[in-house]
């Protein structure tokens, strides 16, 4: 049985002034390669709050794993690389495997001790996303590229069940985004792992994701990626509010 991953059922969200988010439900299912489109300032940055559990709905429900959020305990389940990641400045004080091995907190705690393995734990998430020859390098020295994929090794350690990635592709040239794209696969298909990806831009809507969901305060459309790719322009356009350029 396919294993629910995110339920959201009739979910609001209200800042003091906007209306961030209104009367949204859609779902999320165990091993859905997920495109989480929007323009700027439609909502995707507050869906992810709520669902990392950083905000709570004005109104609505959700469920992580089945469970309400509120009664959801293993946060280790949920891997979140955010924007901001491959942002160091080459003078950062940390090697790549240490910044992987952090990884490690939020499945052990704090305050207890790495695993005696933890040096081979952190080669294998390396592995994982190609990086095994620059666990020594300092990661300000890395491109933002190569950044992203450490930061992905340092969610991947905790053993996610679901990874969540925000703008994943910013920061990677033209002619790396096709490798990343087929890692993320791999990580998709044969881990398991659940993978959303949160973006405004329409291009990253490649041939390897299944699912795609439209936010702009509401969900305008969430389905299959081959019927994505039967929307018309012109309602593409609509949803954005402005032109917006699809490649199939
Ligand atoms: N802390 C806040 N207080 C008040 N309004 C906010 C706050 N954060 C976001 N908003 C507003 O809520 C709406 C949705 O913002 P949100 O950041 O979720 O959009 P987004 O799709 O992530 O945008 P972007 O792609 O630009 O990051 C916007 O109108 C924004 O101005």
């Amino acid at each position: 049985m396919i294993k629910p991953i995110i339920q959201l059922q009739n979910v609001s969200f209200q800042y003091d002034e906007t209306q961030a988010l209104n009367n949204i439900s859609f779902h999320v299912q165990e091993g859905d390669f997920l495109a989480l489109l929007g323009p700027n300032g439609s909502g995707k940055s507050t869906l992810l709050k709520l669902i990392l559990g950083l905000l709570k709905p004005t109104s609505g429900e959700i469920k992580l794993f089945g469970e309400p959020i509120q009664a959801f305990k293993q946060r280790e389940w949920i891997g979140y690389v955010s924007q901001k990641s491959n942002s160091f400045n080459s003078g950062f004080p940390a090697t790549v495997e240490e910044v992987v091995r952090s990884g490690l907190t939020k499945k052990i705690g704090l305050f207890k001790r790495y695993p005696q393995n933890v040096k081979q734990l952190v080669g294998e998430a390396l592995q994982a996303v190609g990086m095994e020859n620059f666990a020594t390098r300092n990661i300000g020295q890395l491109s933002g590229g190569q950044q992203q994929r450490v930061f992905i090794a340092r969610a991947l350690i905790a053993e996610p069940k679901l990874l969540i990635l925000d703008e994943p592709t910013v920061g990677i040239d033209h002619e790396n985004v096709q490798s990343f794209y087929d890692m993320l696969v791999k990580l998709n298909e044969e881990r398991q792992i659940t993978m959303i990806l949160v973006t405004h831009d329409v291009d990253i809507v490649s041939e390897h994701i299944s699912h795609v969901a439209c936010l702009n305060k509401t969900i305008h459309f969430h389905g299959y990626k081959n019927d994505f790719d039967h929307i018309s322009q012109q309602k593409l356009d609509a949803w954005y509010g402005h032109k917006v350029r699809k490649i199939h």
